[in-house]
């Protein structure tokens, strides 16, 4: 199982620790623009394998493509991050043209390759791909559910006052501060809804906290996050890799699922060996319908600034 991952900078060089530490891949390879860059990542996280039990052979390249070829996952974490009080929509303009470059070097050395996207704005560069390369759409997936959701589970706990492992609960919608959907109402601490033990105030208070999670964390940070970014990547990785069948929300291309299409956007879909197997059209409420209505428009709106 070869995965490359391009953008070797905080949430690839995260990824590539979080896949390498799980011990499934036999092969990780690094790309980066910036010379040398990613040949040095990949000699510091070979030197925690002893330390940390894997056999993984992970290696660096300076945009050499050859070095990537046949890969059967690729991870797209180029592009530049948000610096506080930017939305990440504001990145379109740099990231859209790396992007589609990038996807076209991936697909040149590996044709049967499953792409995971991650940069931001990650729905528009998901549906970007689509536009862009001609990869069945099984194939194209973009990372943000899998994180909101974590970032969900996280704040209810915090509410909670249990464990993060108590929770269950998931994010849909677009990946965006005022797109996301937590379904609260589906949320659960072992299996006991999360509303039997927090009022509506304290639920939607959960939600806010989500939806901001990742500008709460650029503010602390002066750039945007990487450990659960990387951490929740290399679930879909792994999920693909060794044929889970794992559900995760991720943004899939709609062609009439939800009421939606001709965009990416979070839903919850099945992820096996063909990447997406399935999308999983679980039933919501007018409130949440709406919601998705909503963040489907924003997202669509952003997606007309592309030249596609
Ligand atoms: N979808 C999601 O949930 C998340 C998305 N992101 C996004 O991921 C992207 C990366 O974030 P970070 O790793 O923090 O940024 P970073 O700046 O640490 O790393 C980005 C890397 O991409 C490289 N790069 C730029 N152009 C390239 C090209 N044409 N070819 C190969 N490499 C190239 C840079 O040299 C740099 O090392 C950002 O767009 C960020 O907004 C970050 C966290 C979560
Ligand atoms: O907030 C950002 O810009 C990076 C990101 O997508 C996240 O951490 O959710």
């Amino acid at each position: 199982m070869k995965v490359t991952i391009v953008g070797a900078g905080a949430v690839g060089a995260s990824c590539a620790e979080y896949v390498a530490i799980k011990n499934f891949a036999s092969e990780v390879v690094l790309l980066d623009i910036k010379e040398g860059y990613a040949e040095g990542k990949a000699m510091d996280l070979m030197q925690t394998a002893t330390l940390n039990g894997f056999d993984t052979k992970i290696s660096g390249s300076t945009n050499d493509y050859s070095k990537t070829a046949n890969s059967d996952i690729a991870v797209i974490t180029s592009g530049i991050p948000r610096k506080p009080g930017m939305t990440r929509e504001e990145l379109i303009g740099i990231n859209a043209g790396i992007v589609k470059e990038v996807s076209a070097n991936l697909i040149k050395h590996s044709p049967d390759v499953t792409l995971i996207v991650v940069s931001n704005p990650m729905d528009t560069m998901t549906y970007l791909v689509h536009k862009t390369t001609g990869l069945p759409k099984n194939k194209i997936i973009g990372m943000g559910g899998a994180l909101d959701s974590a970032r969900f589970k996280y704040r209810l706990s915090e509410a909670l006052e249990c464990p993060p492992s108590d929770v269950d609960g998931m994010v849909i919608g677009g990946h965006s501060d005022t797109g996301m959907v937590p379904l609260t109402r589906l949320a659960t601490r072992n299996s006991v809804p999360v509303s039997a033990f927090l009022d509506t105030d304290r639920l939607d208070q959960v939600s806010e906290d989500t939806k901001v999670g990742g500008a709460t964390l650029t503010k602390l940070l002066g750039t945007s996050a990487w450990y659960a970014p990387g951490a929740a990547v290399s679930g879909l990785v792994q999920a693909i890799a060794c044929d889970q069948k794992k559900m995760f929300p991720c943004s899939a291309l709609l062609e009439g699922e939800f009421g939606l299409s001709d965009l990416c956007i979070g839903v919850p879909v099945i992820l096996g060996k063909n990447g997406i197997e399935k999308i999983v059209e679980i039933e919501l409420n007018d409130a949440e319908k709406n919601k998705m209505k909503e963040s489907a428009e924003g997202v669509k709106k952003t997606n007309g600034l592309l030249d596609v």
